[in-house]
């Protein structure tokens, strides 16, 4: 990772949590001493305990943001959310694109981009998430699929590319608990900054998700085109989820 690119560590809770145990998770996490590390800490919760979070987090060095937007900013769209009600609990982050979306809501690669500009006009930071299935894994295209999924968020522009952070999932190794290997996230991690190309391509942070632990976190963070992770699981976990960030 070059010297301009903080290193960021953001947790996506997917649909876990209540009120009880996210009291405790927060305050763990708010507890642990981080004088020691530059690396930005987040965590993605659901909906209803955006407030929760807000509320906790707020005033602390920790970010929190959403799992999913609206491509709309109001209207007449039953069970959406928009960036601005977002914004209004001072959400940073918002993951578009995600693989569980993509495959169980039939998010298209131009939605996943509609969303990454609705959050952009909202003044949240976007996580795009992208990830090749085994089989395209083993068919050698994840590089070409990755290609394929950034297009339409490439085609928003360097200026807006400069405002989001690329998140490079691989769906095999997503509560799989098979990482990918350093080498092999960084070979499309690479790729991932040839195709952002242009200006400023440095600077975006492109974090790894798939299985990261704290066993496994050292060895891909230290990867140069690796800049942090996007962590399930482990991310519940208040201890496991630090010393990921550690
Ligand atoms: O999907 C992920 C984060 O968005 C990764 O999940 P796991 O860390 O549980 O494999």
């Amino acid at each position: 990772m070059t010297a301009t690119r903080t290193r960021l560590v953001l947790g996506n809770w997917k649909m876990h949590g209540n009120l009880a145990d996210n009291t405790k998770l927060l305050n763990a996490l708010l507890a642990a001493p981080r004088a020691a590390t530059t690396t930005q800490m987040g965590v993605c919760v659901p909906f209803p305990y955006l407030a929760q979070t807000a509320l906790a987090l707020s005033g602390s060095s920790i970010a929190w943001g959403a799992q999913d937007i609206s491509v709309h900013a109001q209207g007449a769209y039953t069970g959406e959310v928009s960036g601005g009600m977002l914004k209004d609990f001072s959400c940073h982050y918002v993951l578009v694109g995600h693989s569980e979306r993509r495959a169980m809501h039939a998010e298209s690669d131009q939605l996943v981009s509609d969303k990454a500009r609705a959050a952009l006009t909202a003044g949240l930071t976007p996580v795009v998430c992208v990830g090749e299935s085994l089989a395209e894994r083993d068919a050698g295209q994840a590089v070409s699929v990755i290609t394929r999924q950034l297009a339409p968020v490439l085609a928003l522009g360097s200026e807006a590319v400069l405002k989001m952070v690329i998140a490079y999932e691989p769906v095999w190794a997503i509560g799989t608990g098979r990482t990918a290997t350093p080498e092999q996230a960084q070979e499309v991690h690479a790729a991932i900054r040839a195709a952002l190309k242009g200006a400023g391509a440095e600077q975006v942070q492109i974090l790894y998700g798939g299985s990261v632990k704290a066993a496994n976190a050292a060895s891909l963070f230290a990867m140069p085109d690796i800049d942090g992770a996007l962590v399930g699981g482990a991310s519940l976990v208040a201890e496991d989820f630090l010393a990921i960030a550690a």
